[in-house]
């Protein structure tokens, strides 16, 4: 299990630190316990109170960090083998919650920028983009197979 009740879902919270120049924020190193490997990174913005979401991966394991802004991470669990399967799982993160949020491939998921300022999330994932066949299956942010309301 984890901490969002979501077997494979892992929160670390990050170390951030301030000094009279500015910050600093640890995010991820290869030796870190469970390293899930290396892909590709890239890093998006969302504006303020838009909704993406849904998402799920085959084989690929997201990590994300919201680096500036707020954003409230929204994960739903249907996998059949799981021993949480039907759970929701809810988690704000961002610049007032700096942490990093591993994602397990077959975990649906999708976010929204809280407040009145965009969110850049930092995105670490397992495997790079393939653009002929992405591994990225997507529901719309209203499915009503996903037990959520944004
Ligand atoms: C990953 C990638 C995407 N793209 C293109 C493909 C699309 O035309 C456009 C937006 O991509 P996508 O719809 O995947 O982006 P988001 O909707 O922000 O979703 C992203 O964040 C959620 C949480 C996910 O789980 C997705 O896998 C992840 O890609 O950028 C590229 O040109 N290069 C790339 O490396």
């Amino acid at each position: 299990m984890s901490e969002a009740g979501i077997p494979g879902v892992v929160v670390t919270p990050l170390k951030l630190v301030a000094n009279e120049f500015g910050r600093l924020m640890e995010v991820q190193r290869r030796d870190d316990r469970d390293f899930p490997g290396f892909g590709q990174v890239y890093v998006t913005q969302s504006f303020p109170g838009i909704v993406k979401a849904w998402y799920r991966h085959t084989l690929q394991i997201d990590q994300l960090a919201a680096i500036t802004g707020l954003v409230k991470l929204v994960l739903y669990d249907d996998r059949p083998d799981s021993a949480a399967r039907g759970r929701v799982a809810e988690i704000v993160m961002g610049e007032l919650a700096p942490r990093l949020v591993r994602i397990p491939p077959g975990v649906w998921h999708g976010f929204k920028a809280l407040g009145d300022s965009s969110a850049f999330l930092l995105h670490l994932n397992s495997e790079p983009y393939d653009f002929g066949a992405p591994d990225e299956e997507r529901r719309r942010a209203d499915d009503p197979s996903i037990p959520f309301a944004w």
